[in-house]
């Protein structure tokens, strides 16, 4: 390795602890004093003295003559999204996605200069999931529940061809007024859709939107995401409530205003509505139009989401039956502009 590189990377790696021990600081101010507890905030010290541990292997010297703050590129960007948080939940969600992000960095850059530093810091990367995910259940759960209140627009995705043409697009979507994202991918295998929801999970953390993964309450759960879709021959909403505990969203699709009530009764958190249209992602023998959306948003106090067919040429139906909320997936995965087609059905939902 040159000189110039060694220098790169050991700057790399100051920057990164840095930016994972303030993580695990932000992490453990709310275990210590808004929910006094012992066990984590001493686990996640414990991690921070791993993480310093691990980096004191190195020379300190060439640590700090490798930093170079006032010539960092880096400090004039920053996205709108870190420079306001939408709640006390997200400071800790971003806090814990900033955390593994940097550990990650540090073990890959760590492992090019001293191996047992890399692998000290892969245990504290799997100790902070951990833990990052038992600090979630303590955050206030009405916090997700208030944003799906706020929420209209609901998008579904495929898992895409690599992490980063899915995380890519999942930033894109939410920058552009998509509120909840929902995993929904049939033909990905297990370890494809962990990945994906993982990521989407970090991201939607980030953007402050929501996370959703269809089908899967194991996987929602192991991803650390916002909650699970099922359907009316699925997992019931009380199993997955057994798996996702009280603070995640389960959503159920119904296909009647009966199936609405008998969801509002099981403790779903919202509901899907349809296929109102005919759509180009999924086919059905029966369509149960704007009159089940009128239905429903006369007598379902839960968040109802049309789901079937809803585009552009259709959407006034929509809000004009009375429901301002819409899940969709070929409006947006086929239109010429994703980002822009969201935008403008985020505006015509609002109307
Ligand atoms: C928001 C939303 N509504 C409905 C569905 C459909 O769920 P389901 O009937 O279980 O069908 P699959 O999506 O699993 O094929 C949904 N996924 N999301
Ligand atoms: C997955 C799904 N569930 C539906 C239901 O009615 O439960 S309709 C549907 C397809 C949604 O995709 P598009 O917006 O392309 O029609
Ligand atoms: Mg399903």
């Amino acid at each position: 390795m040159t000189d110039e590189t060694l220098r790169a990377t050991y700057r790399i790696l100051d920057a990164s602890t840095n930016r994972a021990l303030e993580g695990l600081r932000t992490m453990e101010e709310w275990a210590r004093f808004a929910i006094d507890d012992p066990a984590m905030s001493s686990e996640l010290k414990s991690i921070r003295h791993l993480v310093a541990g691990a980096i004191g292997r190195l020379p300190r010297t060439s640590l700090l003559l490798a930093r170079d703050t006032p010539g960092d590129v880096g400090t004039q960007i920053s996205l709108p999204t870190e420079m306001s948080r939408a709640s006390v939940a997200s400071v800790v969600a971003a806090a814990a996605a900033r955390t593994a992000q940097s550990l990650r960095v540090i073990e890959e850059y760590g492992k090019t200069i001293d191996t047992e530093l890399a692998a000290q810091i892969e245990q504290a990367r799997y100790r902070t999931y951990t833990v990052a995910s038992r600090l979630e259940l303590t955050l206030p759960g009405d916090d997700r529940r208030r944003r799906l209140q706020d929420a209209s627009l609901y998008v579904l995705v495929d898992a895409g061809r690599d992490d980063a043409s899915f995380g890519d697009a999942a930033r894109s979507l939410y920058q552009n007024g998509v509120d909840v994202l929902q995993l929904r991918d049939h033909d990905a295998d297990d370890r494809t859709l962990l990945e994906r929801a993982r990521l989407g999970s970090v991201i939607a953390g980030q953007c402050g939107g929501l996370f959703i993964v269809n089908d899967r309450a194991d996987l929602a759960f192991a991803a650390g995401a916002d909650g699970v879709h099922v359907g009316q021959e699925e997992l019931p909403v009380a199993d997955a409530r057994r798996i996702l505990g009280p603070t995640k969203l389960i959503g159920l699709s119904t296909h009647s205003i009966e199936q609405a009530r008998d969801a509002v009764a099981a403790g779903a958190d919202y509901i899907g509505c349809g296929p109102v249209f005919a759509g180009h992602t999924k086919s059905f023998d029966h369509y149960v139009g704007p009159a089940l959306l009128e239905q429903v948003s006369a007598e379902i106090a839960l968040p109802a989401f049309a789901i079937g067919g809803i585009d552009l040429t259709n959407v006034d139906q929509v809000t004009s039956a009375g429901i301002h909320r819409a899940a969709v997936t070929g409006a947006v995965r086929d239109a010429p502009d994703p980002a822009e087609a969201a935008a403008e059905l985020k505006r015509r939902l609002a109307k």
